[in-house]
């Protein structure tokens, strides 16, 4: 697995080594071990989720606030997406910073997203497979967003927006500068 740093502090794009045969391909999607080894420090995940999207389809920006504050190592399994990171940690280097990288079945690549970072992701195919894993429960009371667009953020998602699908309410996420803390 070769693992190399973003411009965010502590978040890490990771890719697998894949092994291809007549039959099709193996490769190891998650190996704790060489993770911890990376990244110095332990992690223990603890729910996976799945979400399926259609094309346009962008959720997010997403985070948990406090002790329910959730890392996560997400990777796609079927289709595409521009995947964004946002780091909201005041007393990081690169506070208010954003990575974006394209995940997909093709290249199998996944992002540590550590605690502390709002993420996001739009879906560039007809269908998207998307699954993560996070080191701290789902906690609906500790619930944050901030909205895709916002304009002291100016994340470029490389899509047009008439054409992305929202829900309700991450349409009514707050700006970056009314943010949840
Ligand atoms: C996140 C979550 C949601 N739910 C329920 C709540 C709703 O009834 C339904 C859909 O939830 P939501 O619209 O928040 O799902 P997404 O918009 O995909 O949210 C995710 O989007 C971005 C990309 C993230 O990184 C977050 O982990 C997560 O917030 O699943 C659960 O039961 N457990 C959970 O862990």
């Amino acid at each position: 697995m070769k693992i190399t740093s973003t411009l965010l502090q502590g978040c890490y794009v990771l890719e697998p080594l894949v092994h291809q045969d007549k039959r099709g391909l193996f490769f190891e999607s998650y190996h704790q071990k060489k993770l911890e080894e990376y990244i110095g420090e332990k992690i223990n995940f603890v729910q996976d989720n799945i979400s399926i999207s259609k094309k346009g389809v962008l959720r997010g920006l997403h985070y948990q606030t406090g002790e329910h504050s959730q890392a996560k190592l997400v990777q796609v399994l079927k289709g595409e997406v521009l995947d964004v990171v946002v780091d909201l940690r005041k007393q990081s280097t690169t506070f208010g910073a954003h990575f974006k990288l394209k995940l997909s079945s093709e290249n199998h690549k996944s992002i540590f997203i550590p605690k502390g970072m709002a993420h996001g992701f739009l879906a560039l195919t007809k269908e998207v497979i998307f699954a993560y894993k996070c080191d701290e429960y789902y906690h609906p009371q500790s619930e944050a967003g901030i909205l895709f667009n916002d304009p002291d953020l100016d994340i470029e998602w490389e899509f047009n927006e008439a054409k992305m699908i929202l829900s309700a309410k991450d349409l009514k996420l707050p700006l970056w500068k009314d943010r949840k803390i």
